[in-house]
């Protein structure tokens, strides 16, 4: 069966469950997604991880968080004592939780986190390009790595999270690169001043300026990304063909998803944007990406925590598909016309 064939014997079997039409909404329109990447009318689900992946940035030299980069690592170390946002969340919502080190400015206890370093945190991309070409493709080799072996180990659902203080600075930077206005991009990311805001505009416009022209999504991530944000790329783009959906977080994390998205479109067909973040550029890239987000619930942490209540709910939707009843099997009586979705 072809993806569309898929769809409408997907929506065939919705329709038969023991509802009106339609009236599930959009844990129905979840389920039919998931029919589409799994290639099964009817999807089943399984395993759902979340991997928080982090990294330091040079950017963060320039002044443009409020906080000091050591917070990258302090949070890994709270990550694997489970006492993070991440955490918590992941685990009511049905996710094992996996840390990666992608380029932490020093060296982690590698006995619970993932080591997958290119290098120890990016270089300041307002005076220099963020990596070589060869770390680069250790983050996208990493990235496609990781999702394999996941894939491998029998996950459905994967979640991407990030941790990386200054990455909405890095974030910012390739998606205006990407083409999209700076105006709508540039934001806050942890609760900065209004002046603080404005130098934070000019490091990222000087950036652009230093750097441009980009020819494409890896010379953007070479010259202004984040070793965390290009695993991501890499990790969204291992798991094509693959039979499993990713549910992306915020900003920093849909930056990541929006350069994978660059170098292949196709890669929304199993992406699903997990909830919409505070930050005002993250619903500009979702758009440009085709993808609505799950819910808004005025986030801003990262961690995959947006990632991880998304999935929930398109866990539900597999389940609605794969445990409720039929018509013909409860003895319900169908509708007397044809019931119209509204
Ligand atoms: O996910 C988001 O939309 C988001 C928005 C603002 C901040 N963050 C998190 O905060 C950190 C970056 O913030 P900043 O201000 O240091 O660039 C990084 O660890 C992100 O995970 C995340
Ligand atoms: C405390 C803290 C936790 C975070 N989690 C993700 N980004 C973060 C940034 C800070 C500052």
């Amino acid at each position: 069966m072809n993806n569309e064939q898929i769809r409408t014997a997907a929506r065939k079997h919705l329709d038969g469950l023991t509802k009106p039409v339609g009236s599930l909404g959009k844990l129905e329109d979840f389920a039919v997604k998931m029919a589409e990447i799994q290639g099964k009318v009817v999807p089943e689900s399984g395993k759902m991880g979340a991997f928080v992946i982090a990294a330091d940035h040079g950017i963060n030299e320039a002044g443009v968080s409020m906080y000091p980069k050591e917070v990258t690592k302090q949070m890994v170390a709270n990550f694997t004592q489970n006492g993070a946002g991440i955490n918590v969340l992941a685990r009511h919502c049905g996710f094992d939780v996996f840390i990666v080190d992608a380029g932490i400015a020093s060296d982690v206890d590698l006995s619970q986190v993932i080591g997958c370093k290119a290098g120890y945190g990016t270089r300041n991309f307002h005076e220099i390009e963020a990596m070589t070409a060869d770390q680069l493709e250790i983050c996208l080799a990493n990235g496609k790595q990781l999702a394999e072996n996941a894939v491998t180990e029998g996950y459905k659902i994967l979640a991407l999270g990030d941790m990386g203080i200054s990455n909405t600075t890095t974030a910012a930077a390739m998606a205006i690169a990407g083409g999209l206005p700076a105006e709508s991009i540039i934001d806050k990311g942890t609760g900065i001043s209004s002046e603080m805001l404005d130098h934070k505009r000019r490091v990222i416009l000087e950036s652009i300026e230093r750097h441009a022209p980009f020819s494409d999504a890896k010379d953007i991530m070479r010259k202004v990304g984040g070793f965390e944000l290009a695993t991501m790329a890499g990790f969204i783009l291992g798991l094509k063909g693959k039979g499993c959906a990713c549910m992306i977080d915020g900003f920093p994390v849909t930056a990541g998803a929006y350069m994978a998205w660059l170098m292949d479109n196709e890669v929304s067909a199993y992406l699903f944007a997990g909830h919409k973040s505070k930050v005002k550029g993250h619903a500009v890239m979702l758009q440009a990406m085709g993808l609505e987000a799950i819910v808004e619930l005025d986030m801003r942490l990262g961690e995959g925590t947006g990632a991880v209540i998304g999935g929930f709910l398109v866990n539900l939707g597999i389940k609605i598909a794969s445990e409720m009843a039929s018509f013909n099997d409860a003895g319900v009586s169908q509708s007397t016309g044809k019931e119209e979705n509204y």
